[in-house]
């Protein structure tokens, strides 16, 4: 299936929405990566808050946007709250994402994952191994980190969306976003990006977060992607290594306008 490329123009007019709406965004997410989420939703013009509690992420979670889970950290008391909140954004028709960190080899994440394929996630964003492993396709990468490429993944990508119904991202060089009919790349970026930990996460928060907007989820879901790999691609024009591009690409969401720069 050919894929099209996402267009600036539908980044920037995705950008202009999630800024006049600052999603409040729910995120459930691994103990490595806590700060740099929120730091990343910040930049953008969003509201995260990290809520884990069960009693209170099943009340949070109804009244939050959008719902991110992510199984980076996850443990087995962790997963009950996970699927407490999930249950509650399903029944105040909130949109939930799921980030299948790692997925494939290790037993209770990818038992927790594939069980809530069932529970219509809006968005589900991963590196190729990933994907590909909850697509069952493959045992997963080496640990949070791809042993594939994106465009490997492009068949599994689709699998997934029409297994689950949801837009799946498998992210990389090259980010691919599809509904298993319509796929769109996205371009950009840096091999940077990979440098620092939680570059992935923070833009499954960020799927999340965009999930909350109106309109077509697909284009909305791929502008998340094209909003991050524009940050990244200023914040390593620097030219400086992983130490001085967080700040940088903090920087570089705060004041992205979604066009493209030269
Ligand atoms: N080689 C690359 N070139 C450009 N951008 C990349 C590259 N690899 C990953 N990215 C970008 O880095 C971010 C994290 O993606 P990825 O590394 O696939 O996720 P994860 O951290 O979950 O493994 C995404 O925005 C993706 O587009
Ligand atoms: C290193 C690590 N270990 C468990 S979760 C995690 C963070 C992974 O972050 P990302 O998927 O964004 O690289
Ligand atoms: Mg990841």
């Amino acid at each position: 299936m050919p894929s099209d490329l996402l267009s600036p123009a539908h980044i920037a007019h995705a950008l202009h929405q999630f800024r006049t709406r600052s999603p409040l965004v729910h995120c459930m997410t691994n103990d490595v990566v806590q700060t740099f989420t929120a730091n990343v939703l910040l930049a953008l013009g969003a509201s995260p808050a990290m809520v884990i509690d069960p009693e209170e992420a099943a009340e949070f979670a109804a009244i939050a946007d959008a719902l991110l889970i992510n199984v980076g950290t996850l443990t087995a008391d962790r997963a009950v709250a996970m699927q407490a909140a999930i249950g509650s954004a399903i029944n105040a028709g909130k949109p939930w994402t799921l980030d299948p960190v790692a997925v494939g080899a290790l037993s209770l994440r990818t038992r927790f994952c594939q069980q809530n394929l069932e529970r219509q996630p809006a968005a589900i964003r991963g590196n190729a191994s990933e994907i590909m492993a909850l697509a069952g396709v493959s045992r997963g990468g080496r640990g949070v980190d791809t042993t594939d490429t994106a465009a490997a993944a492009i068949p599994a990508t689709q699998k997934l969306a029409q297994q689950s119904g949801a837009i799946v991202a498998v992210t990389g060089d090259v980010d691919y976003v599809t509904d298993g009919e319509r796929t769109l790349a996205v371009a950009g970026g840096s091999p940077l990006m990979t440098r620092v930990v939680g570059t992935g996460c923070a833009l499954s928060a960020v799927v999340a977060a965009f999930c909350a907007l109106p309109g077509d989820r697909l284009i909305n879901v791929a502008a998340a992607c094209g909003v991050m790999k524009q940050a990244g691609e200023i914040a390593a024009r620097n030219g400086n290594g992983p130490g001085a591009f967080e700040p940088a690409f903090l920087d570089a969401l705060y004041t992205l306008n979604g066009e493209v720069q030269s």
